[in-house]
């Protein structure tokens, strides 16, 4: 556990920012920020934080798994202490007093890591990869809706209404005249995001009606995994304060395409810095065949945490409407047909984009299951399939089609157990069965309109 070594840093930063109030930021495995706000100045003198483990066995609606499924889960409900995280530290721009927002680390009061904690399930996958000398570099894009706020859940959403007063009502990919309807929200979205050092690259529209994607700087997979998760929370507050809802479900609407959170991978030498990816004569090296090898054995294993939810495998479900959303694992040079684009690059950018998680996934669970995958091809030097050359659509869908069997292939994949932590994957399992049963007590209306009258 941190000494407190980052007490210092957290002083000079409130002062000159003159903090007044603190939230205290923990993601849960569905990526809900859970914590606490305190006054800055019980922050810096008081004692530590503490939240119960509990928040990591908690569903999406706020439940817990049966007592029959965490039996390997301490039901203790075991506090924790949380450590701040200095390298993780951002102003909230939107309050009126200066606030700051820091992401925490879980420790109990022994010292030990909480295993739960999907920051530090990355982190662990991030530290096998330092024991071999590897720094991964990754860069996310992630993709989400603007729609029209919606307060019954049982109506479909709508696009919202753009500075014309009109909603769209064709596909408008990549038009900039379609993303400055919204000129308004991005502005404000800009300046946030400035503000707490979001590292935003690209702004385009997608294909989908109000569908918009953003491509950050590529990096540290844990600040990476930070920063998706501040810009969901930024834009989802952004929007809200110009009367709209930003959305990262994965298919909030079934007539138009799914959002993605697309990772683009590479690989450096950690004391070198060079590109392990690509040979000393540029070409494709054998540990980047080899990781596509792992992406290509154990991706669909693990996929509850790229499609952690139902409604994620609406999205993957190859449909007129699910535009480029994968539903296999092959590979292929520019080729936005497969799961794993290997984009045209220069040797020291050689890198894998894995096209699979969907925007709702958790972005820590996302890199650590991406990257864990990859290591295990780089252990066991995997040979991947040839290429994909053309459409790979024809082949029809090769990943688990419900989140209900790749809970089951998850369980069965003790490799990727042994590396993601056995008591994070088994309350994972727990939570999402969980989670899973309470979406099946939902009567839906396709049941009432194709059952009601006829069976
Ligand atoms: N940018 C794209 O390639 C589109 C991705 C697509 N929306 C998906 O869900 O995967």
């Amino acid at each position: 556990m941190s000494n407190r070594q980052e007490q210092p840093l957290l002083n000079d930063w409130f002062q000159k920012h003159g903090i007044t109030e603190v939230e205290c930021l923990v993601s849960d495995l569905t990526g809900i920020l859970k914590g606490k706000i305190m006054p800055a100045g019980k922050y810096l003198k008081g004692g530590r934080p503490r939240l119960p483990d509990s928040i990591f066995i908690q569903t999406v609606t706020g439940g817990y798994p049966d007592d029959e499924d965490i039996r390997f889960w301490n039901p203790a409900e075991r506090d924790m202490e949380l450590v701040p995280d200095p390298s993780a530290i951002y102003l909230v721009p939107w309050a009126e007093d200066p606030t700051a927002q820091i992401i925490h680390d879980c420790f109990y009061l022994t010292g030990e890591p909480v295993e739960l904690a999907p920051r530090y399930v990355l982190k662990r996958v991030l530290d096998l990869y330092a024991a071999r000398g590897w720094t991964p570099v990754v860069a996310p894009e992630v993709e989400f809706y603007l729609v029209k706020t919606n307060t019954d859940s049982d109506y479909p959403l709508e696009p919202p209404i753009g500075r014309t007063g009109r909603q769209e009502s064709s596909r408008q990919s990549f038009s900039i005249d379609a993303v400055n309807e919204f000129d308004p929200l991005f502005e404000e979205m800009y300046d946030y995001c400035d503000a707490m050092n979001l590292d935003l690259d690209t702004l385009i529209h997608e294909e989908g009606a109000g569908q918009m994607e953003v491509n950050f700087q590529h990096g540290d997979p844990l600040a990476l995994a930070d920063q998706v998760v501040m810009f969901k929370r930024t834009l989802r507050e952004t929007a809200l304060r110009h009367g709209m809802y930003a959305t990262f479900m994965a298919k909030p609407m079934a007539g138009e395409p799914g959002s993605s959170m697309h990772i683009h991978q590479s690989l450096l030498d950690s004391k070198e810095g060079h590109n392990v990816f690509a040979d000393e004569d540029g070409q494709p090296s054998r540990l980047f065949h080899a990781f596509i090898g792992g992406q290509q054995r154990y991706l669909p294993s693990v996929m509850p945490l790229l499609a952690p939810n139902v409604n994620s495998y609406r999205r993957l479900m190859r449909t007129e409407t699910s535009g480029s959303a994968p539903i296999n694992v092959e590979w292929g040079m520019d080729n936005r047909t497969v799961g794993l684009r290997v984009p045209v690059s220069t040797p020291e950018a050689t890198r894998v984009e894995n096209r699979l998680a969907g925007a709702d996934a958790n972005p820590y669970l996302v890199m650590a299951a991406s990257l864990a995958c990859g290591y295990l091809g780089m252990l066991g030097r995997l040979e991947p399939r040839p290429p994909m050359v053309g459409s790979a659509w024809s082949g029809g869908n090769k990943l688990p089609d419900d989140i209900g069997p790749a809970l089951d292939m998850l369980h069965d994949c003790q490799p990727l157990a042994d590396i993601l932590g056995e008591r994070f994957v088994n309350s994972y399992l727990a939570v999402k069965r969980a989670e899973h049963r309470a979406y099946f007590q939902v009567i839906s209306s396709w049941e009432r309109e194709h059952l009601l009258l006829r069976v």
